[in-house]
């Protein structure tokens, strides 16, 4: 079974996909894989230099992340060109990984833990969809808090997603964490032995 894990920036979902891999889900996270499909001496990296420019390297051949980070949110133009060097990559690879997972253990629940599951079109691979939902007043704190950003570079980086509350029509499971971690805790408990019981056909 392939659950897809999805939110907004900043919502949650790396808080809950803990919870989930605690309880026996298999991770595959999106945006570690979309880390190493630009790692340097990779065709990632090459492709984004020749579009970007050699600026957006540091000095020890590394993409710098937040450099490319100002660059691309809030400049639609700018973020669909990163998207369309990405994006390919980061499906290929997690397509790969999943098929790892499940020639071990044929009945894994394996958890996509991808924000842009929706956005991508992800959302049509996998056999359920859950939501790590926020307000967005409670997402821009945490954002704020979290990454150091000003309110205007945060809601820039939020702006760039699709709302979380129209998120909420595609998913099948909507986990509320604005809570305290316990309260979100006793939900995933409750997800995670839904998801089993449709392994099981139950
Ligand atoms: C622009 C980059 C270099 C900024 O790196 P940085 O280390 O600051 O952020 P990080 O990668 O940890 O992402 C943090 C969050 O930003 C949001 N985000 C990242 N990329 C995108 C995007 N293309 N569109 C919308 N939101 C995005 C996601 O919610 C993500 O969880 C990086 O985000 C990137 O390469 N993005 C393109 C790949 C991508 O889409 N990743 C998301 C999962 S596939
Ligand atoms: N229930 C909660 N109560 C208080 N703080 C929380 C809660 N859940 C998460 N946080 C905090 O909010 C921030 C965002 O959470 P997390 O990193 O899990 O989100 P994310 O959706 O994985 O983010 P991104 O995909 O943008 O990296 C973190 O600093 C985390 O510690």
């Amino acid at each position: 079974m392939i659950a897809g894990l999805t939110g907004g920036i900043a919502s949650g979902k790396s808080t809950v996909s803990r919870m989930f891999v605690a309880l026996g889900a298999r991770l595959v996270d999106a945006d570690q894989v979309a880390r190493e499909v630009v790692e340097p001496g990779t065709e990632g990296l090459e492709e984004l230099t020749a579009v970007f420019g050699k600026d957006i390297l540091q000095a020890d051949g590394q993409l710098d992340r937040k450099k490319l980070g100002a660059r691309v949110f809030g400049r639609p133009d700018q973020l669909a060109k990163l998207n369309a060097i990405v994006h390919p990559r980061v499906r290929a690879r997690m397509a790969e990984l999943t098929r790892e997972i499940l020639e071990g253990d044929p009945r894994a629940v394996v958890l996509w833990d991808v924000p842009l599951l929706i956005e991508g079109g992800l959302v049509e691979r996998v056999d359920v969809c859950i939501l790590v939902w926020v307000p967005e007043k409670v997402q821009l704190r945490r954002l704020m808090s979290r990454n150091g950003l000003s309110a205007e570079e945060a809601m820039a980086r939020i702006r760039s997603q699709m709302p979380l509350d129209e998120k909420r029509r595609y998913a099948d499971y909507v986990i509320d964490n604005s809570g305290d971690l316990d309260w979100t805790r006793q939900q995933v408990e409750r997800v995670w032995q839904a998801l089993c019981d449709r392994r099981t056909g139950a």
